[in-house]
């Protein structure tokens, strides 16, 4: 199976790297393009892999592209192209609906919201297929997924609350804990920041080991750690008071960002 990847920022990479390490594909069957050849270069050094000229180079030579540029940039790349019906464009940009795709690849389209926790072979990736879709090229997309992660089919009208779930995750769960281990400090300024930095992780990796390791709730695991009337509960009660108006927010504004996306998008689109 020949699979293409255009553009190699940070989730193009991380597919490369991620077929590679799981050895869902094989480095001579990956063929890339990026608009600066560098990052192709770069990556040629520790993987065998094909670099195309062009991204039409790409798609002449492949049965599955993933078009891993940014949201803006994705319908405008493919007009410019003349991709074979037979081939399965993928779009990982958040704020690209199948609908859009469709308007420009007369063959099968999906949209798929990766994560970069995939370069280590876990998290979990969205996809959601345009009815042009055989079950073969279904059943394909979700094998290579499932290889890097947990591959989640999911309602196209779910799929932006997901991504903050999933794909955003990785970068607010690091930045509540920088915020965590800055407060830390603020407390008792004789405790390093990297001291407190590396607690977290270490203390992050363990929670999430044990919950999955033993299937406990989230509930049954605040349960083990808050002891009545001791300590944990106290700052449980403060977080109670104080994190379900942040997180409101934050998927309401993530939510007002996804429109404005999609708003600008379709206007690309109505004037090209
Ligand atoms: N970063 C993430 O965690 C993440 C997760 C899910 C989805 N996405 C989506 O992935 C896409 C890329 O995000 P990113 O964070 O990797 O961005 P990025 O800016 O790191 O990468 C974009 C890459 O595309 C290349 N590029 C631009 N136009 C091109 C063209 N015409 N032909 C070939 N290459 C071209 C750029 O040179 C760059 O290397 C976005 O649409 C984003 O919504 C990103
Ligand atoms: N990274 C992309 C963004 O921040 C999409 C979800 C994760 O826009």
């Amino acid at each position: 199976m020949n699979i293409g990847i255009i553009g190699l920022g940070s989730i193009g990479q991380m597919l490369v790297k991620a077929f590679c390490k799981s050895g869902a594909v094989a480095p001579e069957e990956l063929v890339v393009f990026n608009r600066t050849r560098e990052k192709a270069d770069n990556l040629r050094a520790a993987y065998d892999l094909k670099i195309a000229d062009t991204a039409q180079a790409v798609c002449n030579q492949v049965d599955i592209v993933f078009v891993c540029t940014k949201p803006l940039e994705i319908l405008p790349l493919l007009r410019t192209l003349s991709i074979p019906a037979k081939t399965h464009v993928v779009s990982v940009a958040a704020g690209v609906s199948i609908a859009d795709l469709e308007s420009v690849h007369t063959g099968s389209v999906s949209k798929v919201i990766p994560t970069v926790t995939s370069s280590e072979l876990r998290g979990v990736s969205l996809f959601a297929c345009s009815e042009r879709l055989s079950s073969e090229q279904r059943e394909q997309l979700k094998w290579l997924l499932s290889r890097i992660g947990v591959a989640q089919e999911i309602a196209e009208e779910e799929i932006e609350t997901a991504t903050i779930l999933t794909s955003s995750a990785p970068g607010l769960i690091a930045g509540i804990l920088e915020s965590y281990a800055q407060a830390a400090v603020r407390k008792t300024p004789a405790l390093s920041i990297e001291i407190a930095r590396e607690m977290l992780v270490e203390t992050m990796l363990g929670t999430a080991t044990l919950l999955q390791n033993e299937k406990l709730g989230f509930d049954q695991l605040i349960e083990r750690v808050a002891t009545k009337g001791g300590i944990t509960e106290e700052g449980l009660r403060v977080l109670g008071k104080t994190l379900p108006k942040g997180f409101d927010e934050l998927f309401d504004m993530t939510a007002s960002k996804h429109d404005m996306l999609k708003q600008m998008i379709h206007k690309q689109n109505s004037t090209l």
